[in-house]
């Protein structure tokens, strides 16, 4: 059996947990054909992805996302994996909202690989305690209050880099932090405009500007992990993250709770939890050899041993049930108890930033307007105005 894999883990923690998959497929026997394209959040590989299906050469197995998925199977590209699921029990250990997400018309067409939380901040204990500060900011006013005295002492207070993937990542835990779950499901996933042109949108986009202050002036263009590890480093004492970030610090050596914190981002009105479930989609490929590649893939992906060890070192938690949390840290135990709570009062919500929420065109047009304001000097009533007009022409 072998299989191409299309993906995007190139950063240290990345790096390390699609190797475990590597190895776990070679163990049993399969042929491993590395296709890794660069860049956080996967642009990039999805315009690989998209040029390889149009020349009749896709990959066998691809990290697909959320509504993507749905995109792909419409157009028949997706193989279906209901054989492999019914051996293996699937609709027994995968959450029902995770299921939702893998399946196209009833049929498994993806495999969950974890759950990240996009809603974290990781700090740097001894550049917070500088400023008499022993854990993250709860409210947004603790955050802007922090920030300020960390400036203040000549501390950058927020690692960022200067993506447009990075900037809406902030910017929607802005909106669940300052708006609640309830705004967020409004905002960002019914794109109701009463919402978008609200005063909570505007107090959000206020938000924004305050953040803008608070990243270093070298923050165009650098990737996440490096934000990571200027907070690793000393060189800035927060970062707003998904716990992927976490991956980088545990690939480091770094120990949860004592080289850095980890809270989640502030929230003044509800708890929540951003969800991003990765994934891989198996496309229509000739060969019996590469189907069952596929198949040995899918199987191996939701087993108990992978879901642990890939988790282990990325830095989420297991997309199944039925997987012990007793090796995993603090972060991991809180992520996976607080997404439990979320799940009963309506805080467990996709990931617009991250493709789990929209389909591309309409995500797009949001994030294209958030990291416009963020660059510029537009006020917060033209960002509202701009984000209720992209989103109507992306409709169109
Ligand atoms: O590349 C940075 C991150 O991008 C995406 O959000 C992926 O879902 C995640 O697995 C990855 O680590």
């Amino acid at each position: 059996p072998t299989a191409e894999v299309l993906h995007w883990w190139t950063s240290g923690g990345e790096a390390k947990a699609v190797a475990a998959l590597k190895k776990d497929f070679e163990e049993h026997g399969g042929k491993w054909q590395d296709s890794p394209v660069a860049g956080g959040a996967g642009d990039a590989a999805m315009t690989v992805l998209r040029s390889r299906v149009l020349s009749g050469d896709a990959p066998s197995a691809v990290q697909l996302k959320g509504p993507a998925i749905q995109e792909w199977a419409e157009q028949g590209a997706l193989a279906n994996l209901n054989d492999v699921a019914k051996k293996e029990k699937w609709d027994e250990v995968i959450p029902q909202r995770i299921q939702e997400i893998m399946k196209y018309k009833g049929d498994y067409v993806a495999v969950p690989v974890n759950i990240h939380r996009v809603n974290w901040i990781w700090s740097n204990p001894e550049l917070l305690a500088k400023v008499g500060a022993t854990e993250g900011p709860k409210t947004w006013a603790e955050f802007n209050t922090l920030a300020d005295k960390l400036k203040a002492a000549g501390i950058t207070p927020l690692a960022h880099g200067g993506q447009p993937w990075q900037d809406a990542t902030i910017f929607e835990t802005v909106v669940l932090g300052m708006g609640g779950p309830e705004f967020f499901q409004k905002a960002l996933i019914d794109l109701d405009e009463d919402a978008l042109k609200s005063d909570t949108m505007k107090n959000v986009f206020d938000e924004m500007r305050k953040i803008r202050g608070y990243v270093d002036p070298d923050f165009p263009g650098r990737d996440w992990n490096l934000a990571t590890a200027m907070v690793m480093n000393g060189k800035a004492a927060m970062q707003i993250m998904g716990d992927w970030a976490k991956g980088e610090f545990l690939a480091a050596g770094k120990v949860p709770g004592k080289d850095f914190l980890c809270s989640a981002t502030p929230a003044d009105n509800g708890n929540g939890f951003l969800f991003n479930t990765d994934s891989f989609a198996m496309f229509k490929v000739d060969g019996e050899d590469k189907i069952e590649g596929q198949k040995l893939l899918a199987e191996l992906i939701v087993g108990k041993k992978f879901q642990k060890t890939f988790n282990l070192l990325k830095g989420s938690i297991p997309a199944r049930t039925g997987v012990s949390l007793d090796d995993f840290d603090d972060c991991a135990k809180k992520s996976a108890a607080d997404m439990a709570a979320d799940e009963k009062t309506g805080g467990f919500l996709p990931s617009m930033a991250h493709g789990m929420a929209l389909p591309g065109h309409l995500s797009g047009a949001i994030v294209d307007v958030v990291t416009a304001h963020f660059n510029s000097d537009m006020t917060s009533d033209e960002a509202m105005n701009r984000l209720v007009e992209a989103i109507e022409l992306a409709k169109d």
